[in-house]
């Protein structure tokens, strides 16, 4: 990366897009393959945190751990008795390093230049509302992207910022399992982490100001907190951390519940307290972009204050999330190449927490539903009927649908094992605004996990359906029919 000011021929381009994480990958992939001239402006590693340091290696290293679960896991089906898994956590780490390796070639320099995307690896600043600059280029494009995405947030809890606690951004480069883990934040990220660095063997305590998955179903919560700490993770909710300090034995520090305190001595401290947008040092102000430390201000079209100038992903100050950042790609291409006013809507926006049993969700959770509607009902459904899951021992799980009072569907929670996998069928349906007996009807594999969306479906029928004026309608029919 070259530090040298602008010398170098400006470059004119239809867009250019700062940021090569998934929002600024997307948008630069499918606006050249449309025939837009474009710049790609990336300053770190192309792929961003989703690649790099997000949903990648994390989701590696909970495939590590689900691995090493299954060996006790299998004891309740007689397999595996007095056999322990044996982690290499320096073999956990090269498989989660190995699979960022196998993804990385789609998200290169040379990917994208051989779709026709003039990419500079240099750190990219605007100097006014048409202009920026990046190393020695000078870039003037007929529209911007923003896509510069976010980082962990240290909270401001006294000591804490001078540890140099792990972040996202080391936390999979360690090569020692930890013996024990303090992991300040009990959100996705947090719990997450928690669940897999137990199950290699760590020693794990979560702290939380607040109470765990704050976003999602207060049942879909209630049940990961029991299971959590039915593994063995210790969690302080409501919680304050005190007085951090690394000694020459490890981490020291204290928690204060209720007025309790309690002392901790860890080995190891993660910080998983949410994020901050990156805002600052982009020239924003040059460029008339409004911006707050969540982020930067758009309109459904994802324009900013500077209508030449989208933002998009995590850096949009909306939910933070890959596929969110594939979708604002989307909305932006449609209004920055073709000129349509696509706006973004989050009516079926789906969220999975990759627990073990999975959480996901779409939609509406109830509580933001009867914000928004009256008589909202609710058809709760648990795999504890579900044979599927009988046969697997997975029956602590659930369905929950919201629904407005005709019917339709405006949320809905799986907890189960590859719940991701399950809720799709239920984004199609708040999507494409399909009845409740589009899935009441329809033919489910037996036995399979997916039979309980059908059964949650037809519960909503089964009052009309097996009533007395049914049954003596029947009855009726029964007389007449030869
Ligand atoms: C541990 C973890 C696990 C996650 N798991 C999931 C998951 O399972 N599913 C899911 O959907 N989401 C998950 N996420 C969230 C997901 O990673 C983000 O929502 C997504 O990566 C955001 O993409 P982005 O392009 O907006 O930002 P980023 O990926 O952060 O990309 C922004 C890029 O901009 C570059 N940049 C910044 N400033 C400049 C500049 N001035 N000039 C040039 N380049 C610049 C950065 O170097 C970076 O590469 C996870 C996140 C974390 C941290
Ligand atoms: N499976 C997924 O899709 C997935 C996984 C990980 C991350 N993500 C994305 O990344 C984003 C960030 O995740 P996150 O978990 O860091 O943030 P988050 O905002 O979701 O959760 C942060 C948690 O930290 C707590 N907290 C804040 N300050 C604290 C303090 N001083 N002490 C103790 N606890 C404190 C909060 O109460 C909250 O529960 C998520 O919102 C999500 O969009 C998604």
């Amino acid at each position: 990366m070259s530090n040298a000011t602008s010398h170098a021929p400006t470059i004119e381009c239809d867009l250019c897009i700062i940021g090569g994480g998934s929002a600024g990958l997307t948008a630069a992939a499918g606006a050249a393959q449309l025939g837009a001239k474009v710049v790609l402006i990336e300053s770190g590693e192309m792929g961003g945190d989703c690649l790099n340091t997000g949903c990648v290696p994390s989701k590696s290293l909970i495939a590590a751990a689900h691995m090493a679960h299954g060996f006790t896991a299998g004891l309740k089906m007689g397999v595996g008795e007095g056999i322990a898994p044996r982690i290499d956590f320096q073999a956990v780490h090269d498989h989660i390093h190995g699979v960022i390796g196998q993804i990385a070639p789609h998200d290169s320099v040379e990917r994208f230049e051989s779709l026709g995307v003039q990419v500079l690896k240099e750190r990219a600043k605007f100097t006014g509302p048409d202009e920026l600059v990046a190393g020695p280029h000078t870039v003037k494009a007929r529209r911007f992207v923003v896509a510069t995405g976010s980082r962990a947030v240290v909270p401001p809890v006294p000591g804490l910022r001078e540890m140099e606690p792990l972040t996202n951004e080391t936390v999979f480069d360690i090569t020692e399992q930890p013996e024990h883990l303090l992991i300040v934040g009990g959100g996705p990220i947090g719990l997450e982490m928690a669940q897999a660095f137990m199950r290699l063997g760590s020693k794990v305590t979560v702290v939380d100001v607040a109470e765990i998955l704050p976003r999602d179903e207060p049942e879909a919560a209630t049940l990961a907190r029991k299971l959590l700490q039915d593994d063995g993770i210790t969690l302080f909710e409501n919680a304050k951390l005190v007085d951090p300090k690394r000694t020459a034995s490890g981490i020291v520090a204290s928690v204060e519940v209720n007025g309790d305190k309690h002392e901790l001595a860890a080995s190891q401290i993660l910080v998983a307290a949410g994020r901050a947008a990156n805002v600052n040092d982009i020239g924003l102000d040059a460029a008339g972009v409004d911006f707050s430390p969540k982020g930067i201000n758009v309109d459904r079209r994802l324009r900013t204050s500077n209508r030449k100038i989208f933002a998009i992903g995590d850096v949009a100050g909306g939910p933070q999330f890959t596929h969110i950042a594939g979708y604002h790609a989307g909305i932006v291409i449609r209004n920055a190449l073709f000129g349509l006013p696509a706006k973004v809507d989050y009516a079926a926006l789906p969220w999975v927490t990759y627990l073990d049993p999975e959480i996901a969700h779409v939609g509406l959770v109830e509580s933001e539903a009867r914000k928004q509607h009256e008589d909202v009902q609710t058809l709760v459904e648990h795999f504890a009927e579900n044979d599927r899951a009988q046969t697997e021992k997975r029956v602590e799980g659930f369905i929950k649908l919201v629904l407005t009072n005709r019917g339709k569907v405006v949320g809905a929670t799986i907890v189960a094992p590859h719940a991701g996998e399950l809720i799709g069928l239920w984004g199609l349906v708040i999507s494409g605004k399909l009845s409740l007996s589009a899935v009441a009807g329809m033919i489910a594999p037996y036995p399979t996990m997916a039979e309980i969306s059908k059964r949650a479906a037809g519960s909503y029928y089964k009052p009309k359906l097996f009533s007395p004026l049914t049954q003596n309608f029947v009855k009726l029919i029964q007389r007449w029919l030869p």
